[in-house]
């Protein structure tokens, strides 16, 4: 069986930075990166810090110009903003003027979609996540873990076919993390709530959030000219628990054989951070 078109397909990518003050300055960020998520699939990149994650993200998201390579999206070349993506970064991108609903509603409002059809979709999203009754709240009057509930209906609601997210949930203390985590698992998996065949990039430093989410994680290599250079199939059983999984033996199994990768890789990350400091 052939297999499925990938929603995201990014091949021999390069990125290279020019410093603004000396254009003689280049930095290799990226070379001959390939990476490419199937319609529906879960995939978490993990590595250590500065190593090129959110790079790879921007190139996939069509927020940044690879210097080489080719990025595809459901077999179609990228041209400019990757309009078939919605994106969950780790700082908030509510608008403190508006309320919950309004918040939720102004990708459709934007779109042309009539206000009474728009708070209608709204509303049933913000009950989705755990949100009826918040609608008039803005979001100083919100917490942490509500702001990105908030956060999450505004990029479902568009019902993107991929769903860029950089450390989305990392600001959260650990308990409201992974109910967070919880609610997009089912969020992703529910059919016809939005989720349903949604592929994901997901980045994270957590080592076990990214196993307890993802179908598959991707190690990147320290940078300069960061590479995948491991990929897991994570061959966990479906529906999961975030905290639960980590008890299952297989969970300890992934961990190690990532774990044995990543951590020459962050060591390395944190030698050259500490040389670039220095
Ligand atoms: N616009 C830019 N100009 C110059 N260098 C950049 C630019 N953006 C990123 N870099 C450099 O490219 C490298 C990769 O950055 P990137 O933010 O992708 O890493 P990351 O793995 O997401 O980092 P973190 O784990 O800290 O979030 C870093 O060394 C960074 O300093």
């Amino acid at each position: 069986m052939n297999s499925p078109t990938p929603a995201l397909d990014l091949q021999g990518i390069s990125v290279v930075f020019t410093s603004p003050d000396n254009p003689g300055q280049r930095y290799v960020a990226v070379q001959e990166a390939s990476l490419s998520v199937a319609p529906g699939e879960f995939v978490s990149v993990v590595g250590p810090t500065g190593c090129g994650k959110s790079t790879l993200l921007n190139i996939g998201a069509g927020l940044l110009h690879a210097s080489g390579g080719t990025v595809k999206v459901f077999g179609e070349p990228l041209q400019g903003l990757n309009r078939r993506a919605g994106y969950m970064f780790q700082a908030d991108s509510l608008m403190p003027w508006k309320n919950a609903l309004d918040n939720v509603t102004a990708g459709l409002v934007f779109r042309g979609v009539p206000t009474d059809e728009a708070e209608r979709q709204g509303k049933a999203w913000l009950a989705r996540v755990g949100l009826a009754g918040f609608e008039d709240r803005y979001p100083h009057q919100l917490s942490g873990g509500m702001r990105k509930r908030v956060s999450m209906a505004q990029t479902l609601i568009m019902d993107p076919d991929i769903v860029f997210m950089d450390e989305p949930f990392s600001a959260l203390d650990i308990q409201t993390r992974q109910l967070m985590e919880n609610e997009l698992l089912e969020l992703w998996a529910a059919p016809g709530q939005g989720g349903h065949g949604k592929a994901v990039l997901f980045i994270t430093h957590d080592l076990d959030e990214a196993i307890a989410l993802s179908d598959r994680v991707v190690v990147l290599a320290a940078g300069p000219a960061t590479r995948p250079i491991g990929e897991f199939v994570i061959d966990l059983p479906r529906p999961r628990d975030v905290a639960e999984i980590r008890d299952n033996p297989r969970f300890a199994e992934l961990h190690a054989a990532i774990w044995a990768v990543l951590r020459d890789e962050v060591l390395r990350g944190y030698e050259q951070q500490k040389r670039k400091a220095a």
